[in-house]
């Protein structure tokens, strides 16, 4: 038995360390690859000369020397990879909306090089053994090149784990062609080819005569074993990364982030601005371009808002279902620090949703897993200038502590108001804070320049001294207004509309339901009083009164089929005028015809837009109110699919 489980053993062993050696490498400062890459080609070159020396020998030690030159051989071919040496034509992410034969072709066009490197690599191996009896070297390296093959393509066509840690910042760009989804059809494919292959290895291994085949054999074997656990860690709900965490400290960032958090309440415009910020910052030269992620926070228990800021050259992390005030206060401490673990970000969005504590959340940035590694800390707060004075009038305490700890604020939906009410806006939240800076925007848009101060806003102790004298908080009042293109295909809702009669109900949207009424209501949860804003901290028993104060509760219901575009309307139509109970804010995507729209209703005005969808978008909505009327929502929402149906 030991003749099979000390080469099972060595197999094992010898992959996985020399995996995590690997990834290590590939996580050390970047002046350190041209010597990784100096060792790796030596290896390989000396790999290629044992196995000509070892290719005549039938010995059990002959057969653990092939091994292991096959899988050093391979190393190469990883290292020249992911170091960036040998890649492929394409550095760039996948265009938006770039589908089918062409994503494919720009996904093989991003290894090409890599590709062929491997084909000539497998061409030496093969000829310098050619005709010889141990063929273990050969062997190894076409088995490591079929598991890279299959699990690459899995990648490709989705899977549930895309272990997206591993990739280097500079390989970035693969991640525009890895797909997330739960299986794929070539998956099973996989798995039954390797079972096939490794059943007959350790069949053969079984009925082997010789130490040299039974050693030779099962380090096939193992290693097609390795193929099939490596595709099931691929779609199962197992860590196997932590396999490689000691690989994984040298990829730990040396360098600390800024955080900026985008708030306002529900529907001022917060995701509509962070796609302009996200543009923004992706918009200078790639030398220059920040490493940013992106933490999105809704209220319900499904989230909108990550679908609409993926494909911006940003890592998306969503939170969804709260309000980063009670209980994922946690979850969001938790997040930030494998966020900064595993993305070594140079910047973190943060998208509260609309009804979150702000200051619980300042709170979780200085606690200390967190804050040594942020740099800078700013808030940008969204005002929706045509409902703040009537949002204002019913959550005073909300609004002033939105006001009292932001370092910029937006009053936008500027088109949406005459000049004297804008003013009136204005100058309510300069009283409010007489330090802050507030410009004025429609659909969020800013220019780049005012940011060149307000990130460097509320400076961290721990910052440079030169830093923080170079960029001092912006105190002084300007007030200024920047003229944005309306977002596309922009269909302003006509008079409210009756709801469709509730219909036949064929594909009913799944409710679930997030409630935050408890028996709080009485605890006025400001944090900021007219003195000044309390220290985070002291609030932490009382963060959910906050939600119980503001009262909303949500519901979410998925759309099955394709939406009639004007029974959608009228649905948006009659919400908004308020049949469906007190709706603050109503978010979807919806399939119409052949393409995808997004809709809203925010400050009592729904509207629709065409969204570009990706191919795995789930349609969906969500809604977020008082006194909500759950099952006329579930009935409107599935009449306006089913209508189409009828049809
Ligand atoms: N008229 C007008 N509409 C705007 C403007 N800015 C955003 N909107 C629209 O307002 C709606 C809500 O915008 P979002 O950016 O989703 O608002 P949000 O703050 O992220 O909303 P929540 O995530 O629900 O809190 C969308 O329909 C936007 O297109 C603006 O300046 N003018």
């Amino acid at each position: 038995m030991s003749n099979y489980i000390i080469p099972g053993l060595f197999a094992l062993f010898i992959w996985w360390f020399s995996t995590g050696a690997i990834i290590f490498l590939d996580g050390l400062p970047r002046p350190t690859f041209k010597w990784s890459m100096l060792g790796a080609t030596t290896v390989f070159a000396i790999c290629v000369i044992g196995l000509v020396k070892v290719s005549g020998e039938q010995t059990v030690a002959a057969a653990y020397w092939a091994f292991g030159f096959g899988l050093f051989a391979w190393g190469w071919q990883e290292i020249s990879f992911y170091m960036g040496f040998v890649t492929g034509p394409r550095t760039a992410s996948c265009p938006e909306n770039c589908k089918g034969w062409k994503h494919f072709g720009h996904a093989i066009q991003t290894s090409l090089w890599h590709e062929l490197a491997i084909i000539g690599s497998a061409v030496i191996i093969v000829v310098a053994t050619w005709g010889q009896p141990n063929q273990i070297g050969v062997w190894t390296f076409m088995v490591l090149w079929w598991m890279h093959q299959s699990a690459k393509l899995n990648v490709f066509l989705g899977v549930r784990n895309l272990n997206e840690e591993f990739l280097p910042e500079h390989l970035n760009f693969l991640k525009s062609f890895l797909k997330r989804k739960p299986m794929n059809l070539l998956f099973p494919f996989s798995i039954t080819i390797s079972t096939v292959i490794g059943t007959i290895m350790f069949e053969h291994a079984g009925r082997a005569t010789t130490g040299f085949a039974r050693a030779g054999d099962t380090f096939i074997g193992v290693m097609m074993a390795l193929a099939i656990l490596e595709h099931w860690f691929l779609v199962l709900p197992l860590p196997a990364a932590k396999l490689w965490n000691w690989g994984l400290k040298s990829h730990k960032p040396a360098r600390a982030f800024d955080v900026e958090i985008v708030a306002g309440f529900l529907g001022a415009g917060k995701t509509t601005f962070m796609r302009r910020r996200l543009d923004m910052l992706g918009n200078v030269p790639v030398e220059t371009r920040e490493k940013t992620v992106v933490l999105v926070n809704d209220f319900s228990t499904v989230g909108i808002d990550g679908s609409l800021l993926r494909g911006q050259g940003a890592d998306v992390v969503e939170l969804p279902n709260g309000c980063i005030c009670c209980t994922l206060k946690n979850d969001l401490a938790s997040q930030l620090e494998e966020v900064v673990g595993k993305f070594a970000p140079d910047r973190v969005l943060i998208e509260p949703s609309g009804v979150a504590d702000l200051a619980s959340l300042i709170g979780v940035l200085e606690r200390p897993a967190i804050a040594p590694f942020k740099r800078s800390l700013s808030v940008i707060t969204m005002i929706d200038a045509s409902a703040f004075l009537g949002d204002f009038a019913e959550m005073q305490g909300h609004f002033t502590a939105q006001a009292k700890l932001a370092s910029l604020l937006i009053v936008n939906k500027t088109d949406l108001v005459s000049a004297a009410e804008r003013d009136l806006v204005e100058e309510t939240l300069q009283r409010l804070n007489p330090d802050v800076r507030i410009i004025t925007a429609r659909y969020g848009s800013v220019p780049a320049e005012v940011f060149a101060a307000t990130t460097k806003a509320r400076k961290d102790p721990t910052a440079a001294d030169d830093e923080r004298a170079a960029t001092p908080t912006p105190t002084v009042r300007h007030v200024q207004e920047y003229e944005a293109k309306p977002a596309p295909v922009l269909t302003p809702s006509p008079a409210a509309a009756p709801t469709p009669a509730p219909q036949q109900v064929n594909h009913a949207p799944q409710a679930h339901n997030h409630d935050h009424a408890h028996d709080h209501a009485a605890h006025d949860h400001a944090a900021c009083t007219d003195t000044g804003c309390d220290h985070p901290d002291h609030h932490h028993d009382h963060d959910h009164a906050h939600q119980d104060a503001l009262g909303f509760s949500s519901w979410a219901g998925t759309l099955d089929n394709i939406c009639d575009a004007d029974a959608l309307r009228h649905v948006l139509d009659a919400a908004a005028a308020g049949n469906f109970g007190s709706i603050a804010r109503l978010k979807g995507l919806a399939r119409i015809g052949r393409g995808w729209v997004q809709f809203d209703i925010a400050g009592h005005r729904a509207s629709m837009g065409a969204f570009a969808a990706p191919a795995d978008e789930e349609p969906r909505v969500i809604a977020i109110g008082r006194n909500l009327d759950e099952a006329g929502l579930a009935a409107a929402f599935a009449g306006c699919s089913m209508r189409l149906a009828a049809e």
